[in-house]
C-alpha cells in the first residue's frame, strides 16, 4: 500500500445538478449554476477535520464520516493508498436534502480532491464509475462530472454517460422549498413494479427529452411528463406536488427536481415562469459545466492502479 505525502493541497468546485428532468429517472441530468467548492490538504498523522460555511453548518458531521471525507477515504482505498491526515473546508451553496444534488456533489467534490492529493490522474470514466458506487445511482454524478445534459447508464463494468450541450435557449428555474426531503426516503416509496403501458409512456418521453433539451425546446412541456416515480413520491411532498400539477397545467414545462422536493422548471428564451407559492424560493439557474479543479499544489504523481 502506498502513502500520499503531507502538504498536497488542491479546491474543486462543484455544481448543483437537477436529476431524471420528469421522465428520465436514475439516467438524465442536468447540470446547474449553483456551485460548492472544497479545498483538502493532506496533513500529517491521521486526523480528519471539516469546517463548513454556508450549507449543512452546524448539522453535517466534523469527522471522516463527512461525505466529502468519506468520498476521500474510499478513493484513496481504490487507490490502495492509506489516508492521510485530512485537512476540509467547504464553502457550500447548494442546498441539502431538496433534490438539486447536494450529495452528488459532495461524493464528487471528495473523488477529485483524493485524486489531485495523491495525484493519480483518475480518468472521468474512472471517477464517474466510483461516484455512481458511492451514490447508488449515476444520474446526478454524471452532469456534476461532466457538466451540461447526460444521458447515465449502469453496465456490468458500472457506470457510463454521454454528455450533451443543452439547447441554449433553456433556462431552468427552480422552486425551493423550505422543507426537507431525503432522497433514501423518497425512493423507498417507489413501487417494485410498474405497469408496461407506463414504461412504454415514460420511453417515449425520456427519448424525446433527450431532443427537446438538445434542440427543440418546442417539445419540452411533453417530454417532461412522468409516470414512473413522481406520483409514488407524491404523498410525501404534497406542496411541490401542488406546485407541479399548477406549473403544468399554466403550460410550464416542470418536473420534481431529483428525488425533490424542489421543483425544476425548463423556461425558453425569456417566457415567463409563474411566482413561487408560499413557502417556496424561485430561483433562475444557467446550465453549468461540470466539477473543476481551480487549484493544486504540491501533490507529487504516485503509481497507483489508475497511472500505472
Ligand atoms: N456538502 C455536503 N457535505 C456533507 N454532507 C452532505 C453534503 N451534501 C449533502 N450531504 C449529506 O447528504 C444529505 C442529502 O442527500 P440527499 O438526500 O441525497 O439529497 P440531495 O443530494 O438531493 O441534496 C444531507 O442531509 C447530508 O447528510
Ligand atoms: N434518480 C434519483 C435522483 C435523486 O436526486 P437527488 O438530487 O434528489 O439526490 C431519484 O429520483 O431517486
Amino acid at each position: 500500500m502506498g502513502a500520499v505525502s503531507t502538504g498536497p493541497r488542491a479546491t474543486v468546485r462543484v455544481p448543483a445538478t437537477s436529476a431524471n428532468l420528469g421522465p428520465g429517472f436514475d439516467s438524465l441530468g442536468l447540470a446547474l449554476d449553483l456551485w460548492d467548492e472544497v479545498t483538502a490538504e493532506a496533513t500529517s498523522g491521521t486526523a480528519i477535520t471539516v469546517e463548513v460555511e454556508g450549507e449543512g453548518a452546524g448539522t453535517v458531521p466534523g469527522d471522516e464520516r463527512h461525505l466529502v471525507a468519506s468520498a476521500m477515504l474510499r478513493t484513496f482505498a481504490s487507490l490502495d493508498l492509506a489516508t492521510p491526515g485530512l485537512k476540509l473546508k467547504c464553502r457550500n451553496r447548494i442546498p441539502h436534502a431538496r433534490g438539486l444534488g447536494s450529495s452528488s456533489a459532495a461524493i464528487v467534490a471528495g473523488i477529485m480532491l483524493a485524486d489531485a492529493l495523491a495525484g493519480a490522474g483518475l480518468t472521468p470514466g474512472q471517477k464517474l464509475k466510483l461516484a455512481d458506487e458511492i451514490e447508488g445511482h449515476p444520474d446526478n454524478v454524471a452532469p456534476c462530472l461532466l457538466g451540461g445534459f447526460t444521458i447515465a447508464y449502469s453496465t456490468e463494468d458500472g457506470a457510463k454517460a454521454v454528455a450533451l450541450d443543452p439547447s441554449p435557449r433553456i433556462r431552468p428555474w427552480v422552486y425551493i422549498p423550505q422543507t426537507k426531503g431525503l432522497t433514501s426516503v423518497a425512493r423507498a416509496a417507489l413501487p417494485e413494479k410498474v405497469a408496461y403501458a407506463d414504461a412504454v409512456f415514460n420511453l417515449s418521453r425520456a427519448a424525446l427529452l433527450v431532443a427537446a433539451v438538445s434542440h427543440q425546446p418546442s417539445r419540452l412541456f411533453e417530454a417532461t411528463d412522468d409516470r414512473l416515480h413522481q406520483r409514488f413520491r407524491a404523498s410525501g411532498m404534497p406542496e411541490s406536488t401542488r406546485l407541479l400539477q399548477a406549473l403544468r397545467t399554466s403550460g410550464t414545462a416542470a418536473a420534481i427536481s431529483g428525488a425533490g422536493p424542489t421543483v425544476l422548471a425548463l423556461a425558453v428564451d425569456d417566457a415567463d415562469v409563474p411566482e413561487a407559492p408560499a413557502g417556496f424560493e424561485r430561483r433562475r439557474l444557467d446550465c453549468a459545466s461540470g466539477a473543476a479543479l481551480v487549484a493544486s499544489e504540491g501533490a507529487a504523481q504516485v503509481a497507483t492502479a489508475a497511472n500505472e
